[in-house]
């Protein structure tokens, strides 16, 4: 018996990963990722970088990609709430354009899939929130790419929050989804 429920989304090859909590009188325990259940579930891997971001309320981090070296990303939240979002940037997918989101949480437990040739984001809906992930291809500044939040052409319907939405310098330049192409996730 597997110790994960692999449910798909309306977007190809994105998946919301549930593990078995075993709760006892001490606490939890869980396993967060095993190869051989993932890569049977359309999850090959492998994953060759772990990074972990503290944010605050109202942070959005997003919505990011590279475009060599582009990363599959399993992430998760290991305290406080997130509402994860990942955009379908291959120009040969049927849902080329549209994208998928979850609340995933140190309560709920849940990981998200976002396979290459996504871009990827989150914002904070909690006080703080910690958010860790694998990824499958290393850090490479040069080839970062990235298409802004609040694009009305993909429309992404992002959770209220009680403060303004906080975006880094970089993330406030992005261009929208139509103002570029993205001819280097042909191949995904
Ligand atoms: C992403 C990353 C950043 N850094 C450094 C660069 C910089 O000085 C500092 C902060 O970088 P950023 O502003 O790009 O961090 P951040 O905005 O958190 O970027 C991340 O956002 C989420 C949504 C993703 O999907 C990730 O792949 C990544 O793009 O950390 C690394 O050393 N390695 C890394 O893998």
């Amino acid at each position: 018996m597997g110790k994960f429920h692999f449910v798909p989304t309306e977007i190809e090859g994105v998946f919301i990963i549930e593990p078995s909590v075993f709760g006892d009188a001490r606490g939890y325990f869980m396993e967060t990722y095993q190869q051989e259940e993932f890569a049977a579930a359309g999850i090959p891997g492998p994953f060759v970088q772990d990074n972990q971001s503290k944010s605050t309320k109202g942070v959005l981090r997003g919505l990011h990609f590279q475009k060599e070296h582009t990363q599959g990303k399993l992430v998760r939240v290991v305290s406080g709430e997130v509402f994860d979002v990942a955009v379908d940037c291959r120009p040969k997918s049927k849902t080329f354009g549209k994208w998928v989101g979850v609340v995933l949480s140190a309560e709920n437990k849940k990981q998200f899939y976002i396979p290459q040739g996504f871009a990827h984001g989150f914002l904070v809906l909690s006080d703080e929130a910690e958010f860790t992930y694998k990824c499958t291809d290393y850090y490479d500044p040069t080839s970062e790419g990235g298409i802004r939040w609040d694009d009305p052409d993909i429309g992404i319907q992002w959770p209220a929050v009680d403060c303004e939405v906080k975006l880094s310098a970089k993330d406030g330049l992005h261009k929208g989804f139509r103002e570029q192409t993205f001819d280097y996730f042909e191949r995904w």
